[in-house]
C-alpha cells in the first residue's frame, strides 16, 4: 500500500510566512523536529511557523472549544515549538479556510491555544481579529542590545511580549540571536522582543525577534503588544478615556491596524495570502519524526 500524500500550502500575512498543513481529523503525528524541518528555509519548504489546520473535536487541546469554533489553529513555530497564539497566523488560517470552501465572507470563530477568536472576513481581503484583552503585569523588564539597555513593557497578548520604543530602530542590532531580557524569571517561557519608534501621531514602526523563530517581517500578536503599550505611553488608554484607540503599526512586511476598545478589547486588521501549494514527500517526511 502507498503511503498517502500530505498536502500543504504556503501562505503570509504582512511576510509573516507560514507553511500550512490540512489535516481535518488529526490523522499525522507533526513533531516538533518535522516541523522545524519543514520549515527550515534550505532544506524544507521554508516559513516562520507552520498552521496545522485541525477540526477541534479532533484535537484533545481544543475538544472543550469544538462547540464555539469548528477548527483549531494548531501554532508552531519554526523551531517546532508551541505558542498559545499567532495574530498573522489567525488571518492566514482563516483565508485558507475560506479559499478551501470550509468558511464564507463574514464572522468566523478559530479556536487557538489562547482562546476562541472572533475573525471578520471582509470582502475586500481585509481580515479582521478580536485578538482578546491585554495583560500589562508591572515587573520592571529590561531588554539590553549592543552594550545598551531600555526599560521594557511587559505585555502578554496570549502569549509573551517585551515592547521596547527606542529612538531607531537601527538600535535593534542584527536580531539574529533572541536580545537579552532580564530579569529572566519574568518570563519563564521565553519571549518576543519589539523594538519601537515614532512615525506619527498613533502611528509607529518595529522590528521583533521572535520566540522559536527569530527575527521576522511580521508579528501580529507584537503589533497588538506594541499599540497596547504606546497607548499606555501617550496617556490614551481607553479604559481611562472611554475612547477606542486605532494605532497604525508599519513592520517590515506591511502594516496592520490595532484598535484597543474601552472594554480592554483589541482588535486586529490586515491582509492574508496563499502564495503555493503542493504535496509533501512522505518519505522525507518520515526520516524527520524520529
Ligand atoms: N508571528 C506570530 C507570533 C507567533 C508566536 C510567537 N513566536 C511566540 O512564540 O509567542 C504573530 O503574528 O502573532
Amino acid at each position: 500500500m502507498s503511503t498517502p500524500q500530505i498536502a500543504f500550502l504556503k501562505g503570509h500575512g504582512t511576510e509573516n510566512d507560514f507553511v500550512i498543513v490540512p489535516d481535518p481529523d488529526n490523522a499525522l503525528t507533526l513533531t516538533a523536529s518535522a516541523v522545524a524541518r519543514l520549515c527550515d528555509r534550505r532544506a524544507g519548504i521554508g516559513g516562520d511557523g507552520l498552521l496545522h489546520v485541525v477540526r477541534s473535536a479532533a484535537h484533545p487541546e481544543a475538544r472543550d472549544m469544538a462547540d464555539a469554533a469548528e477548527w483549531f489553529m494548531d501554532y508552531r513555530n519554526a523551531d517546532g515549538s508551541i505558542a498559545e497564539m499567532c495574530g498573522n497566523g489567525v488571518r492566514v488560517f482563516a483565508h485558507y479556510l475560506r479559499r478551501a470552501g470550509l468558511a464564507e465572507d463574514g464572522d468566523l470563530t478559530v479556536a487557538t491555544r489562547g482562546g476562541a477568536k472572533r475573525v471578520h472576513l471582509a470582502k475586500n481581503g481585509d481580515i479582521t481579529v478580536s485578538m482578546g484583552r491585554a495583560l500589562l503585569p508591572a515587573d520592571g523588564v529590561t531588554v539590553s542590545v549592543g552594550g545598551r539597555s531600555w526599560p521594557a513593557r511587559n505585555v502578554n497578548m496570549g502569549n509573551p511580549h517585551a515592547v521596547v520604543f527606542v529612538d531607531d530602530l537601527v538600535h535593534a542590532g542584527d536580531l539574529l540571536t533572541a536580545p537579552p531580557v532580564s530579569p529572566e524569571a519574568v518570563y519563564p517561557d521565553g519571549v518576543n522582543v519589539e523594538f519601537v519608534v515614532d512615525r506619527g501621531p498613533r502611528h509607529v514602526g518595529m522590528r521583533v525577534h521572535e520566540r522559536g523563530s527569530g527575527e521576522t517581517r511580521s508579528c501580529g500578536t507584537g503589533a497588538c503588544a506594541v499599540a497596547v503599550a504606546a497607548a499606555r505611553r501617550d496617556g490614551s488608554d481607553p479604559a481611562t478615556t472611554g475612547l477606542p484607540v486605532t494605532y497604525t503599526v508599519d513592520l517590515p512586511g506591511g502594516t496592520l491596524v490595532v484598535t484597543e476598545h474601552p472594554d480592554g478589547a483589541v482588535d486586529m486588521t490586515g491582509p492574508a495570502v496563499i502564495v503555493a501549494e503542493g504535496v509533501i514527500d512522505p518519505a522525507w517526511l518520515s526520516t524527520t519524526t524520529g
